[in-house]
């Protein structure tokens, strides 16, 4: 791998994450869980963001304080999974703006179709995260990334929890200028497009619909 690529690697996060692969875990765990490490990587994803002070009072003196500047951050949620470590980003970061795009994989093809877009207007002028907990293949993350080019967003990083070297890999080669953050990745692909060893479909898991 090279420096564009950030496993997250924290005894919390893989301890959160085994316990989020087992099958018995129930819907209410896995959301939970996902919710707690999308805070151990906003923590690292955001340890860039520029700072500027403040003077504020605390109760025996003045002082300069750090504050983020500018705030204009813009996270991206792949739809529907990705709003699992999104509810886990805006607790960290109420002020960030974000983006829905909808997007399933063909389990033919495994090519990503896009169903949904709605972005804040600025969107070009923002520091862009976009997220979605499984990168697989990679190509509804790099379908995602390349609608957001194409509005105008120049500094993009992609977050996930798990990815497998092939959507890694692809990802670098479509979008070599996105930074990709995740938990872990996991040895292979199989010949459906999953994860293995994985936890098996985020979005079913995530929402019981399976
Ligand atoms: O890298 P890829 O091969 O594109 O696979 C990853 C995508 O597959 C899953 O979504 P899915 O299509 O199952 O939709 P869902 O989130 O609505 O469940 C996952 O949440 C990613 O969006
Ligand atoms: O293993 C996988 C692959 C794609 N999407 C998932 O949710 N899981
Ligand atoms: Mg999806």
């Amino acid at each position: 791998m090279d420096e564009y690529v950030t496993v997250v690697d924290h005894p919390l996060i893989k301890h959160k994450l085994t316990l989020m692969r087992r099958a018995t875990a129930s819907t209410q765990k896995f959301r939970s869980l996902l919710r707690e490490i999308a805070h151990l990587l906003t923590y690292e994803i955001t340890r860039d963001l520029e700072l500027t002070t403040e003077r504020i009072e605390t109760p025996l003196e003045e002082m300069d304080a750090p504050v983020l500047a500018g705030k204009k951050l813009c996270f991206v949620s792949i739809l529907r999974a990705g709003n699992g470590l999104l509810e886990g980003m805006v607790e960290l970061l109420p002020s960030a703006r974000v983006g829905h795009i909808g997007m399933f994989r063909d389990p033919e093809t495994l090519e990503a179709v896009e169903y949904y877009c709605k972005m804040p207007d600025d969107i070009a002028g923002r520091r862009v995260i976009v997220v979605d907990p499984m990168l697989a293949t990679g190509n509804s993350a790099g379908a995602a990334i390349s609608h957001l080019k194409k509005l105008g967003a120049t500094n993009i990083k992609f977050l996930c929890l798990l990815a497998a070297p092939e959507g890694v890999a692809a990802l670098r080669a479509e979008h070599p200028d996105v930074p990709i953050y995740t938990a872990a990745i996991d040895e292979r692909l199989d010949d459906h497009g999953y994860i293995r060893p994985g936890l098996g479909d985020a979005g079913d898991r995530m929402y019981g619909t399976k």
